[in-house]
């Protein structure tokens, strides 16, 4: 047997959803540099789940859709108050909170592509509202209502603030959003394919995808960033920081990829957003550190930073609480899960590696009392 550790390189499945080739990001084919300068979240959704960009009516639907289904089930907001809610990280109350989703969803069970779609729908919609009313929930506040008329990232803001967001915070979370929605067969995309696999329910797959994201290996290191940016607190203490985990051999969250090798081409765009959005904010030193860090960490490591590294100070400067980061990547990313799951569904194999056993042979069974 050859053993791959990490499955570094293998080839799993075909897909028609995203593809990275050559460090290149695509959805559908569109160039994830052209969605992030012109589509709108609402349309990346679409182009995910159809592999076509929607008319201006097919949209619009998809909107009206999205909105519709926004509101939660009151027992989801009555089991928030239940946890020990100040101790939860938010990653785990989603987690939680879409499993329970399947307990109300009469259709959690169905199979038939119809209904796979009308759950995508329900739970894409669904998602921000959770995060949100988490958020506001363990502040001792009551969760917002979603308002219809509002874009999907302006309901996020909205739900999460109870006021009507600027522009700039709108059109800053929705170009994230466009950039987090989806990339091949990372890990929590897999671990949703891997489950649903196995013939289980849209909300088994979601719920295990949340739990893949939420390492910090993965989508958790967003929020790991700003740990270690607060962390470092000044731009003098970057250097000494930064070495001394280096000598350490401890990894710096944010930087390095399993599949590109010259950069992630996804960091530029909220490199951009942090910068200005820190200027806006009249806190720049958490961008002047963060392009610290990178010149030090590319310098000495050869590793570019990731996704993870510039979206912790966009958020921030957003005014978002640092644990609510990944929750927002989850926000964006169920687009991507819930297409891959349906994908899956459509041509299904059981997903079944092998291992190759490393542990003793041939042991002889030996009765309780005769064990030392
Ligand atoms: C949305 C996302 O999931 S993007 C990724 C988010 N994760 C992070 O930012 C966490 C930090 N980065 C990492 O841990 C890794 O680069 C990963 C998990 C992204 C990729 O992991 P792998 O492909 O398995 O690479 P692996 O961890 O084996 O690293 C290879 C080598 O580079 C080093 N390296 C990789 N990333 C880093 C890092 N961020 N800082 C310092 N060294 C690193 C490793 O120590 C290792 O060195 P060695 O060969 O001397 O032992
Ligand atoms: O593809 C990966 O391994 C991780 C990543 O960047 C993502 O999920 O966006």
């Amino acid at each position: 047997m050859t053993v791959t550790r990490g499955l570094e390189g293998i080839v799993a499945t075909t897909s028609s959803i995203s593809s990275i080739i050559d460090d290149t990001l695509t959805y559908v084919g569109y160039n994830i540099d052209d969605l992030a300068e012109n589509a709108s979240f609402e349309e990346v959704i679409y182009l995910l789940w159809h592999r076509k960009l929607p008319n201006a009516e097919q949209l619009a639907e998809l909107k009206k859709q999205l909105a519709e289904n926004a509101s939660l089930p009151k027992e989801v907001i009555e089991h928030f108050k239940m946890y020990p809610i100040k101790e939860v990280h938010p990653m785990a109350a989603l987690r939680s909170a879409v499993s329970l989703l399947g307990l109300y969803d009469k259709e959690a069970d169905a199979m038939d592509p119809e209904a796979n779609y009308r759950k995508a729908i329900r739970l894409q919609a669904k998602m921000p509202s959770i995060v949100a009313a988490f958020a506001r929930v363990r502040k001792g506040l009551e969760p917002v209502e979603p308002r219809q008329d509002l874009s999907f990232a302006a309901n996020f803001l909205y739900m999460l603030s109870g006021k009507e967001p600027d522009q700039i915070a709108v059109e800053a979370i929705d170009k994230a959003l466009v950039l987090h929605a989806d990339h091949e067969l990372n890990a929590s995309t897999f671990t949703a394919r891997v489950c649903v696999a196995t013939l289980s329910d849209v909300y088994s797959g979601i719920t295990a995808a949340i739990g893949a994201l939420k390492g910090p290996l993965h989508g958790g290191a967003n929020e790991a960033v700003m740990k270690m940016l607060t962390e470092i607190g000044t731009l003098e203490n970057v250097e000494p920081y930064i070495y001394g985990k280096l000598q350490k051999k401890e990894k710096i969250m944010g930087f390095g990829h399993r599949v590109y090798r010259q950069g992630d081409p996804r960091a530029k765009h909220l490199k951009e957003m942090s910068k200005k959005l820190t200027e806006l904010t009249g806190e720049p030193h958490w961008y002047d550190m963060s392009v610290k860090i990178e010149s030090i960490v590319t310098g000495e490591k050869k590793l570019p930073p990731n996704v993870d590294f510039y979206s912790a100070s966009v958020y921030h400067s957003l005014g978002i609480d640092h644990d609510l980061m990944t929750p927002i990547f989850a926000v964006s990313r169920v687009s991507g899960w819930l297409a891959h799951i349906l994908e899956q569904y459509d041509n299904n194999r059981l997903i079944r590696p092998r291992a190759e056993y490393t542990g003793p042979v041939k042991q002889k069974y030996i009765p309780i009392e005769q064990r030392v």
